[in-house]
């Protein structure tokens, strides 16, 4: 596969102390993720699903090793650096969505990108586009309360993809919805991939939607594998 390397973890630990004990998590991981690829990220309860989703999403540092988004090598960039990586080339999303709830689902989509400097006009043409993308843009103008579990995890990935990050990275978005739903909130996402050539690392415990992406990795005694 000749597609860019979005992802590239090489020789990453990561650990946390407890008390006078120290908890290796992460030992040596390395991990590639392509343009375009989908890949599941499946592995028991407590082995360091979300830690290795932090550490690629540059919200902790590793220990050792490296993290390359989109060829910039983060081990030894500042805090201002990283950020500037994170918010233009990553997108995440949670298994709860953290919309904000006094705003419209077009306003949560809006706001990344004006943060971004984009203008209203701008960020709202897009908003639009990804609403009816994902399905949903007859309910723009809603406020999350006002909207089903699966649309309220629609509206977080499309404000995850809103300034076209080349790197998604999803904790258990599926994680608190009905199967069904999670169905075809999984499709809408895999759609969305598909047309845009993101890289998707996606954590989840659902096998169904686990066998429907293109590679599954586990994390085994510290490091990532494939399955
Ligand atoms: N900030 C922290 N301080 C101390 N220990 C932590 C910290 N964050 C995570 N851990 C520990 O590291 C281990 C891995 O946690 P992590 O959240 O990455 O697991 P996970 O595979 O995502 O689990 P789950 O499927 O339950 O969400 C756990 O034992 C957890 O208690």
């Amino acid at each position: 596969m000749n597609a860019r390397v979005a992802l590239k973890l090489t020789g990453v630990d990561r650990q946390y102390g407890q008390g006078e004990t120290v908890l290796s998590i992460l030992k040596g991981a390395d991990f590639t993720l392509r343009s375009g690829e989908i890949v599941a990220l499946v592995a028991p309860s407590g082995t360091g699903k979300s830690t290795l989703l932090h550490v690629a999403g540059l919200l902790e540092r590793p220990d050792a090793g490296d993290v390359v988004v989109n060829g910039h090598s983060c081990a030894r960039l500042g805090d201002e650096e990283r950020t500037a990586i994170r918010r233009n080339e990553i997108g995440f999303v949670y298994q709860f969505h953290h919309l904000l709830p006094e705003f419209s689902a077009l306003e949560n989509i809006m706001m990344p990108q004006l943060i971004a400097g984009l203008s209203k006009p701008e960020a709202s043409e897009r908003a639009k586009q990804l609403l009816d993308y994902m399905r949903i843009g007859h309910r723009g103008d809603h406020r999350p309360s006002e909207l089903s579990g699966g649309e309220q995890q629609r509206v977080a990935i499309a404000r995850a993809v809103a300034n076209a990050p080349l790197l998604l990275l999803a904790d258990e978005p599926t994680g608190n919805l009905d199967p069904e739903t999670a169905g075809y909130v999984f499709e809408a996402l895999q759609a969305l991939v598909r047309q845009s050539g993101l890289a998707a690392l996606i954590a989840t415990h659902n096998h169904q939607i686990a066998s429907l992406m293109d590679r599954r990795v586990t994390i085994e005694d510290g490091k990532v594998r494939e399955m």
